[in-house]
């Protein structure tokens, strides 16, 4: 494993209640250290680390405040293998920001300005921004000297037209207020989509890929010769698909029905469509493995939730494949994407008249590598694809900082 000077990188991946890291050396592109802190903000708080180079993994569960705490519980680890943040190896620290609206459309090295348009946006990115900003100004404390470069959700989305970017509704009110389809997941869209075409044995340019990133967020894209042509979130990531705990699409006048009969607050709705929509408030769990193994035991309430969430991915396949007008990969990717064959079956089942189909036996392989899923005979290759999103932002972050460091 190689160690010259200054080609690491750390990346922070913060999510509303969770961290997670990665230590690339980027020479060769070898992880250094992995780890995850889950549950922020709760009593049972817990953080799983990695030192790859030993193989040994330290757990460690209690009270983490918040994500300054979080991030100083990572820097100790990392000292402990030898590896702190004090390390004149380290070239940057590379952060997954969630909204970067229409201002950001490539990796940008953090300044002040930076942090106040990040902050500007928190208002369509909630749970998200504040917890990216937390990030990136605990990491400022730690190392002042360093580099923080932001890697933004939104920006492989950018190249979207306005024909799919736009909502019907007054373009002056659009405007002032910003309002159009961002989409987010971007770095996981862009990292898959080129993995297909990899995975395929040819060039992205020359491949049109319909992405599922499946996930407790979930977003699909349609990717046509490596450009984002549309996605499924839209204004914030609460649009598209049904999710762990958002609804995806529903008709806007749901908002206003619940709030003049229902007499809800527009914080009380934005709280149920954010957390308690989607899989957790149609059967009660969030939790793919869980829903099937209720499934499986004939649970109805659990049954109608799955039917529900492929229901919504078959008609974004359909869409996307309208959209794109030929089709050469659908790629399924995280956390669900990648584990749950229930999932992947059913999305593409009775599709065999666009040339879709899945070879149950490969289906079931569990594999932590690329792969594709489809039999020889369909003209659609259907791949698993592991995403790597923190890969994708060291490779963003290094290029952009490399340039400066080593000429
Ligand atoms: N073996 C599995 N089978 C089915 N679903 C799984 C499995 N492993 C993980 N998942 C699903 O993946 C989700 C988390 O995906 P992930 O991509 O890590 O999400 P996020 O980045 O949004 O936290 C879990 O909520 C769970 O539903
Ligand atoms: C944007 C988004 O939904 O991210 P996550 O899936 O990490 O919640
Ligand atoms: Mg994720």
């Amino acid at each position: 494993m190689s160690s010259s000077r200054d080609t690491r990188i750390l990346v922070l991946n913060s999510g509303s209640s969770s961290v997670k890291y990665q230590l690339l050396d980027m020479s060769d592109s070898s992880r250094l250290a992995v780890g995850l802190v889950e549950r922020i903000g709760e009593e049972t708080s817990r953080l799983k680390h990695t030192h790859v180079e030993s193989d040994t993994t330290r757990e460690w569960s209690g009270p983490i405040r918040d994500h300054e705490a979080a991030l100083k519980a990572v820097a100790e680890e990392l000292a402990k293998d030898g590896l702190g943040l004090d390390s004149p190896e380290l070239a940057a620290i590379g952060h997954r920001v969630v909204h970067g609206g229409q201002t950001f459309t490539a990796p940008t090295v953090v300044d002040d300005a930076v942090l106040a348009e990040i902050e500007r946006l928190i208002p369509v990115a909630p749970l998200h921004n504040p917890a990216n900003l937390t990030g990136i100004r605990t990491a400022q404390t730690l190392r002042p000297d360093l580099p923080q470069v932001a890697v933004f959700d939104t920006a492989f989305h950018t190249t979207m037209p306005e024909s799919a970017a736009r909502y019907a509704i007054d373009t002056a009110t659009a405007d002032a207020h910003r309002v159009r389809r961002y989409g987010f997941h971007g770095t996981s869209h862009a990292y898959v989509s080129r993995a297909t075409a990899k995975l395929l044995g040819k060039a992205p340019e020359d491949v049109n890929v319909i992405v599922l990133h499946l996930g407790n967020g979930a977003s699909a894209s349609a990717v046509r010769g490596g450009r984002c042509v549309d996605t499924s979130m839209g204004l914030t990531p609460l649009e598209g698909l049904v999710m762990g705990t958002r609804s995806g699409d529903l008709d806007p006048a749901v908002i206003f029905h619940l709030a003049r009969v229902g007499g809800m607050s527009i914080d009380e709705i934005d709280t149920l469509l954010n957390k308690k929509s989607g899989l957790i408030g149609l059967c009660g769990d969030n939790d793919m493995r869980e829903i099937r193994r209720r499934v499986d035991e004939g649970d109805e309430e659990a049954q109608l939730a799955f039917d529900i969430y492929i229901h919504r991915l078959k008609k974004y396949i359909g869409a996307y494949y309208a959209v794109l007008g030929r089709v050469d990969a659908v790629a399924f990717t995280a956390g669900v994407g990648e584990n749950a064959s229930p999932v992947r079956e059913a999305a593409v089942a009775g599709l065999e008249e666009l040339g879709l189909a899945v070879d149950s036996e490969l289906n079931a392989v569990r594999s932590d590598r690329p792969r594709l899923i489809s039999p020889e005979y369909a003209r659609v290759a259907v791949a698993v694809i592991p995403t790597d999103e923190e890969l994708e932002i060291a490779t963003q972050t290094y290029a952009l900082v490399g340039r400066n460091t080593h000429q």
